[in-house]
């Protein structure tokens, strides 16, 4: 059976009915129930917070999650997406490998799709999702993107934790201007 979960319900189910977690890190600027992001970053600010739903934030902000080299996209968060982007062949086409990143335009905005494993049924390691972060930064630099909006991407499904994964991401876009805010629900 191959099932489609997103935190544990259909997919035909999940529609703004996810359980709130207070994962208790501050925004380090304003936020507000309805996920208005902080004020833009300066460079090396670090990330912001915003409790919320991803796909609340501004339509033309790009958007990052981690995905399997097979694109199943069964479970998790990535089920949103899919369903939200489709593009699932075109992802597939660009034939990328764990440490490389995927990407879709959808109008104003860019949805990377972070490759950090091979199966959906394996985890990642730390340094794929690194090489990944790196791919995609160089994407954002090459297409003037300056600001980002993901989930404690790895750090659901994949286990990874969220104190090593922040530091990551800081420390890959330290030298840009390019906001990145973290949604948490
Ligand atoms: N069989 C499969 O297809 C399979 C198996 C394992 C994992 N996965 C999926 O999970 C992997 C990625 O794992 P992950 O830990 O990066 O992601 P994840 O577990 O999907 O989500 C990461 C974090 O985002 C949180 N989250 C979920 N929805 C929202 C939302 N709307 N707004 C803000 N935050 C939210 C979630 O609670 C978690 O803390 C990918 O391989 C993906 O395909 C699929």
């Amino acid at each position: 059976m191959d099932a489609e979960k997103v935190q544990g319900q259909t997919e035909e189910k999940t529609e703004d009915k996810f359980t709130k977690e207070d994962h208790g890190t501050p925004c380090m600027g304003s936020q507000s129930p309805g996920g208005t992001p902080c004020p833009p970053a300066r460079k090396g600010q670090g990330l912001r917070y915003v409790k919320g739903d991803l796909f609340s934030c501004p339509a033309d902000e790009s958007l990052a999650h981690c995905i399997s080299e097979d694109c199943r996209m069964g479970a998790g968060i990535a089920v949103l997406f899919k369903r939200k982007f489709a593009g699932v062949d075109e992802l597939k086409a660009q034939r990328k490998t764990p440490g490389e990143c995927a990407v879709l335009r959808r109008g104003q905005r860019f949805v990377y799709y972070l490759i950090t494993k091979k199966k959906a049924s394996q985890k990642p390691t730390y340094d794929t999702l690194r090489q990944s972060l790196q791919a995609m930064k160089a994407h954002c630099l090459e297409n003037g993107v300056t600001s980002l909006s993901m989930p404690r991407i790895g750090c659901g499904l994949d286990r990874l934790k969220w104190d090593k994964v922040s530091v990551m991401i800081e420390e890959v876009f330290q030298d840009t201007n390019i906001s990145i805010t973290v949604y948490t629900l």
